[in-house]
């Protein structure tokens, strides 16, 4: 039996994208190929940008054994006969590590629709329903194919130029956040004026201060 191991499961609205504005529980797995998590190996890490803690076991996170516990532990966050159709944001750390076909049929059978927020350094599984992919400088991009890309901005050695040509339904610059975030708001939407294919996404939930 598969063993996930999960940082924090949580109910919120997704805060990026596409999707932005929706309930979503999300599922952050522990673990990333692209960065150890520990901020003494930040520097030398492939990903060095990254906003998230996905190290160990936060809240309502651990291990589980076999896809069905974790996919009812997710579905136990939905709100119960509240409507809408329920909605999973399979996140990280780097999701598809772990996502796989067992878990991808278990939570579809707790009835939800499942997205992945993905480096694209792994090729996702058959079945998802949302695929959002954020190359990163320096990986290899195997996942070339989605819902959405996600582009953090700016990053020297990935700009847009690099990516644009793939098989996306919407191209997203999201600035980066940090020290320069401003600055990189302003450069983001500058670059989305002068390139239409491109928009501009906000990161809503640090703006409106929800998880
Ligand atoms: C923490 S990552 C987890 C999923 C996956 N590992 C990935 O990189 O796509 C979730 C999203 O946050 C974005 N992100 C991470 N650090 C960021 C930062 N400092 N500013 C803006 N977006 C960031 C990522 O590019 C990705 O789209
Ligand atoms: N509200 C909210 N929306 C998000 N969209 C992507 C996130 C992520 O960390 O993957 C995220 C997150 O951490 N919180
Ligand atoms: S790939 Fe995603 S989870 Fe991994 S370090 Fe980068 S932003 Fe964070
Ligand atoms: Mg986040």
């Amino acid at each position: 039996m598969t063993t996930y191991t999960v940082k924090e499961i949580f109910y919120t609205l997704q805060g990026e994208g596409r999707q932005a504005g929706r309930a979503a529980v999300f599922c952050r797995f522990a673990g990333c190929n692209l960065w150890s998590g520990r901020e003494e190996d930040r520097a030398k890490a492939v990903c060095q940008f990254c906003d998230t803690d996905f190290v160990g076991a936060g809240p309502d996170g651990g291990k589980f054994d076999g896809a069905a516990a974790l996919a009812a532990h997710i579905a136990a966050e939905w709100p119960k006969d509240a409507g809408g159709a329920p909605y999973v944001v399979c996140t990280g750390g780097e999701p598809l590590l772990q996502l796989d076909a067992e878990l991808v049929d278990a939570l579809h059978a707790e009835g939800f629709e499942i997205a992945v927020e993905t480096n694209g350094t792994v090729a996702a599984p058959a079945g998802l329903d949302w695929i959002c992919v954020s190359p990163k400088a320096g990986s290899e991009l195997k996942q070339r194919a989605g819902d959405e890309l996600k582009l953090v901005y700016p990053q020297v050695a990935q700009m847009p130029e690099t990516v644009a040509h793939l098989d996306f339904g919407t191209f997203y610059l999201q600035p980066m956040d940090g020290p320069d975030l401003a600055a990189n708001t302003r450069a983001a939407i500058a670059y989305c004026m002068a390139h239409p294919q491109w928009r501009l996404s906000v990161q809503t939930h640090k703006v409106v201060n929800i998880r």
